[in-house]
């Protein structure tokens, strides 16, 4: 029984959760006696009974329904941890109907797409697919609807900014359940979406890669660290002809072609293991046995730890570039003709052998050749003889000299040698002396030119280094001084550069350099030499020869012989020629003029280099207006020399000389070497005997035969023929009876200036 004074009673909390219905009324009978106690104990028994059950009762209900909210909360707190879970996973997830309509999405979708839940919901998802991949969507969706396991389909879905985002589908179907809420009252699709963007990335990276790889015009080989080929591409097959088969699990040893030292490799190997990479030049040999160059790179590739992982070699094929280098070389260093070194490389030679002389106590000697009469050659048997004629010559020069010596073509037909590594004088001028005789006595043996034989000679002149001179432009020209006196002392000899020689040289380039100031300073004088008509009588003067002179300010006056050579060979020749042509035409047609009608020419002597002028055709026509004199007054003489240098362009000139209606005469005709054939060739008017074998004509039976001869040609040829230096009667009587109509000479009148021979002419009138 419970007492009245129950509100005095402690109140007892109640026991979570009683096990079973007994369980809940005995805590409910233990609850009541801490309730306040409302039973009158007046009451009749039963209904005290009534009124405690009641009371046990309502409890009871109290406790269960505390109970109840309770699992309600529990449950609220379950689902939104659901909840939770669901929208934040890092997966995104749909529920999507038979049809592919989206009937629920987490938060990730949604943030993905940028839409929110309402916005996807009943929506179908084909809305949020990239155009191009809703064709793969649509044919597979039907057959992943119905067995998802296993399967996957890769697209990409649009975000609000129309921004594709590469995805992966993946998914389970979920079957309706019974007494689920109306969501899962029938069959749907749960699908997994995963971005697959950066995996996408990679492997358009390693797509890349591999297209590179496989395409790259570089050869490619990939090896492993104890350089086992692991891969090639194609470019490595098309340069070396092997297949992946054939190489991959073997060595690139494979290719080696021994032409490297062990030393390069461990070398090589050094610098990889140091330094991560080499790179050179290497040459290694084909499957079909060729040898090739490639300029390859070797780099050590490292894992994560630092160790080697690969090693990667890259390599071109160089040998086309390698031989086009060579090539190139070729050209600019060696003359194409004879293969021998060219000027270029002689100076650059020349400069080392200095260096080197210099540094260890040695000496040098260079020689300088020129071919006796290979211009003769060139004319007479034509230029493919005379370019068989130089290589030939080279290879017999260098046939005379030590393999570290140079032979070199200077041009034409010029060669220079360089002697290196003589211990002194002595040896040098020795070892060169021998050398020289063994030239000369060389390249004298017939040389046998398609058929043709052909003997020549050649003139040497060398100097020693450092006695003669310290630089290669010096060395050179004292070589080239020497070689001159070779030829002046009758060819096919040599000579060693002298003292003497050398102030030959130093008067050279003095009365060069006074040359270039002659013509400005007015220190040209033009002489004239009367040309007479032997026969008439008295003899009358028909003009005159016009002889150029230097009035030199302190050598006083210079005969033509010692500076027209320096004219010609510096250019200068050319405006001098021009004051001599000009003079020469004015002081002509002044006497013409004074009414000396017997005055019928005035020759102007032209030298080979005037040829060369592009304009000395015009340059004559213009002299002629300027001054006046009629064309038919002037004659040019040549040699034959001159005619022989420049063979077709003389011939052009001298024809369009002779349209104008000027005559040509040939000078100091039967010195030269012009045969007979060519006199035949030439335009020309008159011949010129020369002073040579009018001298002796009457002593020497030669010297009659040849101006005999001479003469004879001339008149079957219809040519003028003029004797110069006749210098006594007897000769001029001899000459005369021969059949030669006109002569020159001392005896009638050394060459003077102008006013000097005005007083002559009453003597010859
Ligand atoms: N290109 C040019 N050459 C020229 C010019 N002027 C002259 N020359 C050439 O120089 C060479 C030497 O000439 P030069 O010293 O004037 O000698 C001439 C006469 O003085 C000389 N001569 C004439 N008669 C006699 C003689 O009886 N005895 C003798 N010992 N010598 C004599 O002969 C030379 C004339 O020679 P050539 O020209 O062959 O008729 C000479 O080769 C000149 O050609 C010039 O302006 N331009």
């Amino acid at each position: 029984m419970h007492s009245a004074n129950n509100d005095t009673k402690p109140a007892r909390k109640m026991k979570k959760n009683p096990a079973d219905i007994d369980d809940l009324r005995h805590e409910a009978e233990a609850l009541i006696n801490f309730e306040p106690n409302h039973l009158d104990a007046d009451l009749p028994l039963d209904l005290q009974t009534l009124f405690h059950e009641l009371n046990v009762h309502q409890i009871e209900l109290r406790m269960q329904n505390e109970q109840l909210v309770e699992a309600q909360q529990q449950l609220i707190a379950s689902r939104n941890d659901f909840i939770t879970l669901f929208d934040l996973a890092p997966v995104g997830f749909l529920r999507l109907d038979e049809k592919g309509r989206i009937l629920q999405s987490n938060q990730t979708v949604q943030e993905m797409l940028g839409k929110s839940h309402s916005e996807l919901r009943d929506k179908f998802l084909t809305a949020f697919i990239h155009v191009d991949d809703l064709s793969i969507f649509n044919a597979r969706y039907n057959a992943f609807y119905k067995k998802p396991d296993g399967k996957h389909i890769e697209l990409r879905l649009l975000d609000r900014h129309k921004k594709p985002i590469y995805i992966e589908l993946s998914g389970r179907l979920i079957k309706k359940q019974t007494g689920a809420s109306v969501d899962f009252n029938h069959d749907c699709l749960l699908v997994n979406i995963i971005t697959i963007g950066e995996r996408k990335k990679m492997e358009e990276q390693l797509k890349l890669a591999a297209k590179v790889f496989e395409h790259s015009q570089e050869s490619i080989m990939i090896t492993a660290p104890d350089t086992t080929i692991l891969k090639i591409n194609f470019a490595f097959t098309a340069v070396t002809g092997y297949k992946p088969a054939e190489v991959i699990g073997r060595t690139p040893k494979i290719l080696s072609s021994g032409r490297q030292s062990p030393e390069f490799y461990r070398d090589m190997w050094q610098k990889i293991n140091k330094e991560g990479c080499w790179q050179g030049e290497i040459w290694n040999r084909r499957k079909n046995g060729d040898l090739y160059a490639e300029w390859l790179s070797i780099c050590r590739i490292n894992d994560k730890f630092g160790r080697v992982s690969h090693y990667i070699g890259i390599f071109s094929d160089i040998t086309l570039r390698k031989l086009n280098e060579k090539q190139i070389e070729q050209l600019a260093y060696f003359d194409p003709l004879t293969e021998l070194p060219n000027r270029a490389l002689l100076n650059d030679r020349l400069k080392q052998g200095i260096v080197q002389a210099v540094r260890h106590k040695l000496w040098l000697s260079v020689f300088f050749l020129d071919l006796d009469r290979f211009k003769i050659l060139n004319d007479t048997l034509g230029h493919f003889a005379g370019d068989l004629l130089l290589q030939n010559v080279a290879k017999r020069l260098k046939s005379c000299v030590r393999e570290s010596d140079t032979v070199a073509r200077f041009g034409g037909d010029e060669f220079v040698i360089l002697l290196t590594d003589f211990v002194d004088e002595q040896s040098a001028a020795l070892h060169s002396a021998e050398i020289a005789k063994k030239i000369l006595d060389v390249l004298s043996q017939p040389f046998d030119l398609s058929g043709n034989q052909f003997i020549t000679s050649t003139s040497i002149g060398f100097t020693l280094f450092p006695k003669d001179g310290s630089s290669v432009d010096e060395l050179i020209k004292n070589a080239d001084a020497a070689m001159y006196h070779a030829k002046a002392s009758g060819r096919n000899n040599y000579q060693y550069f002298s003292d003497n020689m050398r102030s030959e040289a130093l008067t050279r380039s003095t009365l060069e350099n006074d040359l270039h100031h002659a013509l400005p300073n007015h220190e040209f004088i033009v002489y004239y030499q009367p040309l007479i008509d032997l026969q008439t009588t008295p003899n009358q003067i028909i003009g005159f020869e016009a002889l150029l002179r230097w009035n030199h300010p302190r050598k006083g006056l210079i005969s033509p012989d010692d500076f027209i050579p320096i004219a010609e060979e510096t250019g200068m020749i050319v405006a001098i020629g021009e004051w001599v042509l000009k003079s020469a035409c004015k002081q002509f047609k002044i006497w013409r003029d004074q009414d000396q009608p017997q005055l019928k020419k005035i020759c102007v002597n032209l030298s080979a280099r005037q040829f060369l002028q592009n304009d000395l055709v015009h340059s004559i026509r213009q002299c002629l207006d300027s001054t006046g004199l009629d064309a038919r007054f002037l004659e040019i003489e040549i040699t034959e020399t001159v005619m022989m240098q420049h063979m077709s362009a003389v011939i052009r000139i001298l024809q369009q000389l002779m349209q104008m209606g000027i005559t040509v005469s040939l000078d100091d005709f039967g010195t030269g070497y012009s045969s007979l054939t060519y006199l035949k060739k030439f335009p020309i008017n008159s011949i010129k005997i020369d002073r040579s074998f009018v001298r002796d004509i009457l002593n020497d039976p030669d010297d009659k035969v040849i101006v005999h001869s001479i003469i004879s040609i001339a008149r079957h040829m219809r040519l003028d023929i003029i004797a110069e230096g006749i210098e006594n009667n007897e000769q001029a009587t001899y000459l005369m009876q021969a059949g030669c109509r006109f002569g020159q000479g001392f005896l009638y009148s050394k060459p003077l200036p102008a006013d000097g021979l005005i007083d002559l002419f009453p003597m010859f009138d």
